[in-house]
């Protein structure tokens, strides 16, 4: 209810089209596929894959910086950052564990044998995506821990895809697939006044000082 009442006093000084925009881009938003990438630490992927997930309505990003480090500029995403929750890990199994709890299937993307074609897969519940190493693929932790496996079809003779690449097309097909489906792919109302809130004040320049003005006035 604070929330809803602060989000009135805010959006007076964005313009409507704004607010209808981030009314439009929340109807098609999704926590239901999210997407996690391990240890990518070059940076034109890492914003590459932010800005596809942002493109096509993921609203949050799993980022793990385990087996190299910290190497990630905190504005990896280069504005696209701004509009999707990015969650930094220190260790793959604090994501692994986390987004278990939140009920999610981890599915592990990788190029070799034995995974599911991206044609044939069917999300059929909450769905995390991992992502991994442009040398390595993804750890052996993710291999031991996901519920499944997933495959762009190859038929070069190159054994894989840029990381960025495969993140685009794998997104492409299955956020197509869960906005045709019956699954309850929406944020709720709650997390759509959150973002709504959160990107307003995003977009007024001077929101210290109107924010400051709001409290000093409903005190
Ligand atoms: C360059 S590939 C890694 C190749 C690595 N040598 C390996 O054995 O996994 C980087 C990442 O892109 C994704 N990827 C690349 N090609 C893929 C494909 N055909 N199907 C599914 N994922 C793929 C996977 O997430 C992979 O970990």
């Amino acid at each position: 209810m604070k929330d809803a009442h602060l989000l009135e006093y805010l959006e007076r000084f964005i313009s409507e089209e704004r607010k209808q925009r981030f009314l439009s881009i929340l109807n098609q938003r999704t926590k239901y596929l999210t997407i996690a990438i391990e240890d990518v630490y070059q940076l034109h992927n890492a914003s590459a894959i932010i800005r596809s997930c942002e493109s096509f309505g993921l609203q949050e990003v799993h980022v793990i910086e385990d087996r190299f480090g910290k190497r990630l500029d905190k504005h990896i995403a280069m504005g696209a950052q701004r509009w999707v929750d990015v969650k930094r890990y220190g260790q793959t199994s604090d994501c692994l564990s986390q987004l278990k709890s939140e009920g999610y299937r981890i599915v592990a993307t990788t190029p070799h044998a034995k995974s599911r074609l991206l044609d044939d897969f069917e999300i059929d519940g909450k769905t995390a995506l991992f992502f991994g190493t442009e040398k390595e693929g993804l750890s052996e932790e993710v291999i031991a821990g996901s519920d499944g496996f997933l495959k762009i079809p190859m038929v070069g003779f190159t054994e894989s895809l840029n990381v960025s690449v495969s993140a685009a097309i794998v997104l492409q097909t299955l956020t197509q697939q869960l906005r045709k489906s019956d699954l309850p792919w929406h944020l709720t109302e709650t997390e759509k006044l959150e973002k709504r809130l959160d990107w307003t004040q995003k977009s007024i320049k001077s929101i210290e000082a109107i924010l400051e003005r709001y409290h000093r006035s409903s005190k």
